[in-house]
């Protein structure tokens, strides 16, 4: 049973006219400073970047997968070529989701019990069975810096009831978890489940933080719930969290929501939306989000964002960004996700300049004015 990784988060600055906090959170790979967003590197990759683009784009830290991972390669092949910064040529830090939500939004049949999950696989179909000890041992294997508890994420339908015995369950397997961690210097994050009750979202941060660990996750969120619902369990929970940890929401979010979480006090996230939106061809601008297919920016010899210092939008036209996209070339999921990764990256930097210079509210009312959303 490993005590926290003492003295690797501090808050630098708090605005005080909302929650939003200065942090910065110390690393084997290099020092992360909150609030910040982690790319999305499922399979061991931020579709579509290199690592030298994901630094290009200032990105600080990614997010890799122990369900896919665990699945292809398999941890014990990224382990024996030196874990998994070796493995992808990525030397800053590297955050691991622990399979528990994967298992449950990708596996075929898949069998719950206390023990863990019983899941087929979504390439071959082959069984397994992921408990809360293997997912920490794969974690560790691959060598994260930053690891997350084995969970059950419920469906936003599920009712009180089950949300209630199903936290119960999460609150025995992060102990379980936390037994099974032995890795020096990896940090340990929990999750705290509840769904939107704010009652039973209580008992189960009061059940994780009782625990202790070197950061605090809420999970459960952003599984088709309303935005209000969303911002509501942000609202309920953050003063309830420790202020000397980090704060990460997982899976979340689009920029309004980071933005909204931040305010709360929230310090990392991730989310496939920029990615997974710029090979769609969903862009993200300082105007709001657009569809670069549209016939409008056929002729439209301008920059994708004039506001954006990204290279993609210092050199390319929308026009062609556009051709791009229809002629199903590769270069349009490259360029696009560069530029939808620069702009997350750059609004969190954006944000902590506000915090620094206690005018986060005032940042937060215009972004709001900003984002037409005009989807064109
Ligand atoms: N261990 C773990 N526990 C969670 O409760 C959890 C909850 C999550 N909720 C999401 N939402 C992802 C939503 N995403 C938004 C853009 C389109 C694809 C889905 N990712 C999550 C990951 C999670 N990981």
């Amino acid at each position: 049973m490993r005590g926290r990784v003492s003295g690797t988060f501090s808050v630098i600055h708090r605005d005080a006219s909302c929650g939003a906090r200065l942090g910065s959170l110390k690393t084997p790979h290099g020092e992360i400073e909150t609030p910040i967003f982690m790319p999305v590197g499922t399979n061991a990759t931020v579709k579509a970047m290199t690592p030298e683009d994901l630094w290009a784009v200032h990105a600080q830290i990614i997010l890799a997968n122990t369900y896919h991972l665990y699945l292809r390669p398999g941890h014990r092949l990224v382990e024996s070529l030196g874990g998994l910064h070796r493995f992808m040529n990525w030397s800053g830090p590297i955050l691991t989701d622990s399979g528990g939500f994967q298992v449950f939004s990708l596996g075929e049949l898949r069998k719950i019990s206390e023990e863990g999950v019983k899941f087929q696989s979504h390439l071959d179909g082959s069984y397994h069975v992921l408990t809360p000890e293997l997912s920490i041992k794969i974690q560790e294997a691959l060598g994260a810096d930053i690891i997350m508890c084995f969970d059950e994420c419920p469906a936003a339908t599920a009712d009180y009831d089950y949300v209630s015995r199903s936290l119960e369950m999460t609150t025995r397997w992060a102990k379980r978890c936390k037994e099974a961690h032995s890795r020096e210097g990896q940090q340990l994050f929990g999750i705290i489940q509840g769904g939107m009750h704010h009652d039973l979202r209580a008992r189960s941060l009061n059940e994780i933080c009782a625990i202790g660990f070197d950061g605090y996750a809420l999970g459960g969120l952003s599984v088709g719930e309303e935005k209000e619902q969303m911002y509501g369990v942000m609202e309920s929970c953050a003063p309830l969290m420790p202020q000397d940890a980090p704060r990460y929401i997982m899976g979340i979010g689009a920029p309004e929501d980071l933005v909204e979480a931040v305010w709360h006090g929230f310090d990392m996230f991730d989310c496939v939306m920029p990615t997974r939106n710029a090979r769609n061809g969903m862009l993200f601008t300082s105007q709001g989000r657009i569809n670069i297919k549209a016939k409008a920016y056929e002729e439209d010899g301008g920059p994708l964002d004039p506001a954006c210092g990204c290279h993609v939008c210092r050199t390319y036209s929308r026009a062609y960004l556009r051709h791009l996209y229809r002629a199903g070339e590769i270069l349009a999921s490259q360029l696009n996700t560069y530029h939808n990764l620069y702009y997350y990256l750059d609004l969190m930097r954006r944000m902590r300049g506000a915090i620094r210079e206690n005018r986060f509210t005032e940042f937060r009312r215009d972004f709001y004015g900003s984002q037409t959303d005009n989807h064109v």
